[in-house]
């Protein structure tokens, strides 16, 4: 079986990808405040009628032309990465948390500090253990990839010691080991002062058919998001 996902390579310059992050970048983070407005505010219904005919009247100037689907994930020839729609981390996404990743390649880790908040609720005023899950995910996806050996999720097993509060919050993630094509991540979610109160196990594995066209022509596949 080939693989079920393309990574299209394109013709874009730096320039050109620093003017969609820009400008795109702007949008999502305007979207996601509309979002949290949308859950907080107070105002009246007849403001909220109006506002909402506003957002109709501009979603359908940004639906006159859209992709047909979802994002994927597409590189420039110059090696850049864009996976835009990814849930947690994308650019374009403004239901992704948002959250920037960033990886020690030299000791196979990945550690992120952001902030959760009332869109994120799950028991009141605490983070939802799904997102928890979700968050983990990618940071423990990200520690595989640093440390050399990408993969799937094949199974994530977390502990939920404390409640998290919404707020600011960070994750970590290293490789505790290998075992041929599967990597064990493990690591923590903290509050903001450090404490530990989610512990999580992950395997990520190098799936079949990156298996087979390694054999075939060699390489690695560059990310699974
Ligand atoms: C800047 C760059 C950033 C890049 C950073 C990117 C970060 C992305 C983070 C997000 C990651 C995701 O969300 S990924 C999306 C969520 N995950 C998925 O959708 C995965 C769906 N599942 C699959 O595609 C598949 O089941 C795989 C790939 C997990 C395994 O399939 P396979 O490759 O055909 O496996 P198979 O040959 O049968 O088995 C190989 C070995 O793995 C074991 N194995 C198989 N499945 C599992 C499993 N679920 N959990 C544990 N172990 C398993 C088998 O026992 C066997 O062990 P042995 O006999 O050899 O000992």
């Amino acid at each position: 079986m080939g693989a079920p996902f393309n990574y299209d390579v394109l013709d874009l310059t730096d320039e050109q990808v620093d003017a969609e992050v820009r400008v795109f970048g702007a949008l999502t983070a305007a979207v996601r405040r509309l979002n949290e407005a949308t859950l907080r505010t107070t105002v009246d219904h007849a403001t909220v009628e109006e506002v909402r005919r506003q957002v109709e009247e501009l979603t359908a100037r940004l639906e006159k032309s859209m992709i047909p689907d979802n994002f994927g994930v597409s590189f420039t020839k110059g090696g850049r990465i864009r996976g835009y729609g990814n849930a947690v981390v994308g650019i374009r996404n403004p239901n992704a948390v948002p959250l920037t990743v960033v990886q020690d390649k030299v000791n196979g880790r990945a550690s992120a500090e952001f902030e959760l908040n009332a869109l994120h609720e799950g028991p009141p005023g605490q983070v939802h253990g799904g997102v928890v899950a979700l968050v983990l995910d990618q940071v423990f996806g990200e520690a595989a990839a640093a440390g050399g050996s990408p993969g799937m999720t094949g199974t994530l097993t977390l502990r939920y010691r404390l409640n998290t509060p919404l707020g600011p919050c960070s994750a970590e993630a290293w490789v505790d080991r290998r075992d041929g094509i599967k990597t064990i991540v493990k690591g923590e979610l903290r509050r903001a002062d450090g404490t530990v109160t989610v512990t999580a196990e992950g395997i990520f594995i190098l799936p079949r058919w990156a298996r087979e066209e390694i054999a075939k022509n060699g390489g690695t596949p560059p990310q699974f998001e």
